[in-house]
């Protein structure tokens, strides 16, 4: 963008406008897309916890909605993907500032991929209704889920053609370890590389998943990247969480596609970059400079 054109100014939005043109079908394409188009593998995730808003918007009836909006458009022409967390928004009765939010983002920014992570995993009948609650109800495009009650679990996510399904492998979290490093029989290896398997070689015939690996474990991105190839990365645990940006990008590259298969996830560090009016500029300033630490770790690598 150059330097005269603000993000707030009208022609900043009709550069999303002509781009919705050659708006892309599926989860997989958008992503595509908007890696090369944005030149970005950032993934900007909304966890508006109410205590944080800034105080112009605390208490105010849709300032969950207002807030998410405003770094939306401080930040649209940053990022690969948008990410709402589903609880921040349910734990305030703000299903309906979700729904808007949404709305608003695959209005305004047809070509951004919008990922709903709600983590969802059940028995297949109710799984049927997460899955029309997360792309029917939201308008999602894709949504995270979660595999470890087994493949009829997230199979009816993947009956819903074009629409991305990403699964947990080896998340974020320190207690992720408790279950997903444990070494399981017949190989003897650990069981986040069993779902990366399972991913690669069984579950994904349409083509429609991802996986979900921690910024805060470089190493083991690097393992499930040599088993599942190509496969969309979400990659969240930097900022807030502490991640390498340098290792991430470096341990979840595709030699011969630099700059791809990575969505990476910051949230608080970028929402609360300000606490106060300035909110919205001091997000998009935090924003640039994490896609450009991501651009910079891109030409380390390559
Ligand atoms: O699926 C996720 O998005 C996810 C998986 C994971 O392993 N770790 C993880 O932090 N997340 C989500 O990614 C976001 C990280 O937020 P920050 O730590 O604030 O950047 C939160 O919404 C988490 O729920």
């Amino acid at each position: 963008m150059c330097a005269s054109l603000s993000y707030r100014d009208s022609s900043f939005i009709k550069l999303s406008a002509n781009q919705m043109n050659s708006n892309p079908k599926t989860f997989n394409e958008q992503l595509q897309s908007t890696w090369a188009s944005q030149g970005s593998m950032l993934c900007v995730g909304f966890d508006p916890d109410p205590k944080r808003l800034p105080p112009s918007l605390q208490g105010k009836s849709e300032g969950i909605f207002e807030f998410c909006r405003e770094i939306a458009d401080a930040t649209a022409d940053l990022v690969c993907a948008f990410k709402p967390q589903f609880a921040y928004f349910a734990s305030q009765g703000a299903e309906s500032q979700l729904e808007k939010l949404v709305k608003h983002l695959k209005n305004k920014y047809p070509h951004i991929p919008v990922i709903l992570d709600s983590k969802r995993g059940d028995i297949g009948s109710t799984a049927e209704h997460y899955a029309l609650e997360a792309f029917d109800r939201y308008g999602a495009d894709a949504v995270t889920v979660n595999p470890y009650m087994g493949f009829d679990s997230v199979e009816p996510y993947l009956k819903h053609a074009g629409k991305g399904v990403i699964v947990l492998c080896r998340t974020s979290n320190p207690g992720g370890s408790d279950l997903q490093f444990l070494n399981i029989a017949p190989s003897g290896e650990p069981l986040y590389l069993h779902v990366a398997r399972l991913a690669a070689e069984k579950w994904n015939s349409s083509g429609q998943l991802s996986l979900v690996v921690g910024a805060t474990f470089p190493d083991e991105i690097a393992k499930v990247r040599a088993i599942v190839g190509e496969m969309p990365l979400l990659i969240p645990g930097i900022g807030a969480q502490g991640g390498d940006i340098d290792a991430t990008v470096k341990a979840g590259s595709i030699a011969h596609r630099p700059g791809t298969g990575m969505m990476i996830n910051s949230s608080r560090a970028i929402l609360y970059a300000s606490s106060g009016a300035d909110f919205a500029d001091a997000a998009r300033a935090v924003a640039i400079s994490t896609r450009d630490a991501l651009r910079a770790a891109v030409k380390i690598t390559d």
